[in-house]
């Protein structure tokens, strides 16, 4: 049977890979940059021009369809998602990475309809990765599939995580004692790419076990949610509770920010782990 949405995709990969062109040939210039909720808020001009770029391409193609964008809710646009088929995009996920050449910078493109995921593209542009997935069909890597770690142990696994832009006293003391929690597990490691679509990737391939973060939005995470579940993955809320709803624009029907945690681990977790952690072989795929 014909995939409906398949045209779609392919219009969103190659709108990822023009939008990437730009990123990049923007770090040989002067960015611009601009700030929105605080001085470490970053938004450049790149960001808003990639948007409108990916934009006015679907409109071209799909005159129907309806957007959440990150620059034009910034700009006023609701963000409210209905039935419509709808693309949820991060022109510059990591901006403050790209305002400083730091080499993790990704374009975002998720599609929903009905308030689901039906496809996601991930392109970190520095790296020429170009992460996709579609609901039902699994999740690649420039077309190499993607699994989520086997590990059952979180006290043999990385864990990655964001601080976001937010300054206040208190809720950085709220983050560094998160920070402590996790790493007195004792995890193996925390690590941060500086993008959620890129760390959620980064879980998706399998080399970090979980990503949480408080206060992401539906377009940082609406694509890079699907490329997550179709690796074996799952979304989780910091309840626990099942994620998905949300990342598929749940808190964009409510127009609020999210407060969400992405956390990832392989679907089916057996309690098989050692007892005896001490004398166990740690064996890493
Ligand atoms: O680079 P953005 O699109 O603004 O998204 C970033 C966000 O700015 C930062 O605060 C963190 O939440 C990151 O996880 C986002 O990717
Ligand atoms: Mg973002
Ligand atoms: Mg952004």
């Amino acid at each position: 049977m014909a995939d409906l949405w398949q045209n779609a995709m392919d219009h969103a990969v190659a709108a990822a890979r023009r939008a990437g062109q730009v990123v990049r040939e923007a770090l040989l210039d002067d960015r611009k940059v601009m700030t929105k909720s605080s001085s470490v808020d970053l938004v450049t001009q790149t960001d808003q021009k990639v948007e409108q770029l990916i934009i006015q391409s679907v409109k071209e193609k799909f005159p129907t369809h309806r957007f959440i964008g990150e620059e034009s809710v910034a700009a006023g646009e609701p963000c409210i998602l209905t039935d419509d088929p709808t693309w949820i995009v991060d022109p510059i996920d990591g901006t403050t990475n790209f305002v400083h050449a730091f080499p993790f910078v990704a374009v975002s493109i998720g599609f929903s309809v009905n308030k689901q995921m039906e496809f996601g593209v991930v392109f970190s542009c520095l790296e020429d990765k170009m992460f996709t997935a579609r609901r039902g069909s699994g999740a690649f890597c420039n077309g190499e599939p993607l699994q989520v770690s086997g590990q059952k142990d979180i006290q043999r696994s990385i864990i990655a995580t964001e601080f976001g832009s937010n300054r206040d006293p208190e809720v950085v003391d709220k983050m560094f004692s998160s920070l402590r929690n996790v790493l007195c597990i004792p995890v193996h490691g925390m690590r941060g790419a500086g993008t959620a679509a890129i760390n959620m990737c980064l879980v998706a391939s399998g080399c970090v076990e979980a990503y949480y973060e408080i206060g992401m939005h539906v377009w940082d995470l609406a694509a890079s949610s699907l490329i997550v579940s179709e690796a074996g993955g799952v979304l989780m809320d910091v309840e626990g509770k099942d994620a998905r709803a949300s990342a598929d624009g749940g808190d964009a029907r409510r127009g609020a920010k999210s407060v969400r945690c992405a956390c990832v681990f392989r679907r089916s977790g057996r309690s098989d782990v050692p007892t005896d952690r001490r004398s166990q072989q740690q064996n890493h795929r």
